[in-house]
């Protein structure tokens, strides 16, 4: 199925704008798995089958997997997703983005090596470098707009012709690249309002919201100014504080309390 009903689907099905980020560091694993050969693994697998119900949406940062040298065990995670918890899309959190020829080894590296159902990429290198990506209908193209860090706006920010660089981005993506309806953008939870000002710009375009927790976005207003028409249009992750929400060997059920906590809380005022 098409990542985009794939999403929508999820949201009802459960009830949920909660993505949960998968982003491993040994140094954080509980103290019963460390040391065991397939401790990322194994840790990864409880999060999902803990969190599966609760979620719109996983999305694994490649760099984790790739600073362990772990590319095997997010194949194999993501092979596990879909096993278990289909229905439960994948994002490929990669920011992607290179000339065509080289593009074209990245869909391949995304879509067939780690079956992924979406990708972020970074739109900086133009349309040549995300046109391999759109043309994958079924699959998910998920465009850097407004990031959620502190030097987002050195270069999102700058004047583009009377309006900031990342809404021109978020204008061209709704208008130009969005030919297959695959489309979203990365919104940061730190920055509500110019998420809204993107919301104006893209009708009901899904957003990737990274940035609540220990970055310190603000839920209440993220869902004030990005929420669609049917309450939904966000995917709304968190990391660290649902992966880390407990350190022993109860951790999945404590990332699971974690999320039930986060979507509830979102549900409240959505709903
Ligand atoms: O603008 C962005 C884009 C991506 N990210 C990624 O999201 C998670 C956030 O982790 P938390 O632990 O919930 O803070 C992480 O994988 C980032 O690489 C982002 O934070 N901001």
């Amino acid at each position: 199925m098409r990542f985009m009903q794939t999403l929508a689907d999820a949201w009802q099905r459960h009830d949920s704008l909660v993505c949960v980020g998968l982003d491993p560091e040994l140094g954080k694993l509980p103290a019963h798995l460390k040391g065991r050969p397939d401790a990322v693994f194994e840790f990864c697998a409880a999060i999902v089958d803990a969190t599966a119900d609760l979620a719109c949406a996983f999305k694994p940062q490649i760099a984790h997997f790739a600073a362990l040298r772990a590319e095997d065990t997010l194949e194999r995670l993501i092979a596990h997703v879909h096993a278990r918890h289909p229905g439960v899309p994948v994002i490929l959190d990669a920011k992607r983005g290179d000339i065509g020829s080289t593009a074209q080894h990245y869909v391949t590296e995304a879509f067939e090596r780690f079956g992924a159902d979406a990708v972020t990429l970074n739109p900086y290198m133009g349309r040549d470098s995300i046109a391999p990506f759109l043309e994958r209908a079924d699959k998910g193209v998920i465009l850097l707009c407004r990031t959620s860090n502190p030097g987002g706006a050195d270069f999102q920010a700058l004047d583009c012709g009377g309006e900031p660089l990342y809404l021109r981005v978020a204008e061209t993506v709704a208008r130009d690249w969005n030919g297959h309806g695959n489309c979203a953008l990365v919104c940061g939870a730190t920055w509500p309002e110019e998420l809204g000002q993107v919301r104006t710009r893209v009708g009901d375009m899904p957003l990737l919201v990274p940035g609540i927790g220990a970055q310190g976005g603000d839920v209440a207003a993220v869902l004030k100014h990005g929420l669609t028409a049917n309450h939904t249009g966000l995917m709304i992750n968190s990391s660290r504080g649902i992966l880390y929400a407990g350190s022993g060997e109860d951790f999945a059920s404590a990332a699971r309390a974690a999320a039930q906590e986060l979507r509830d809380s979102i549900n409240a005022l959505r709903h």
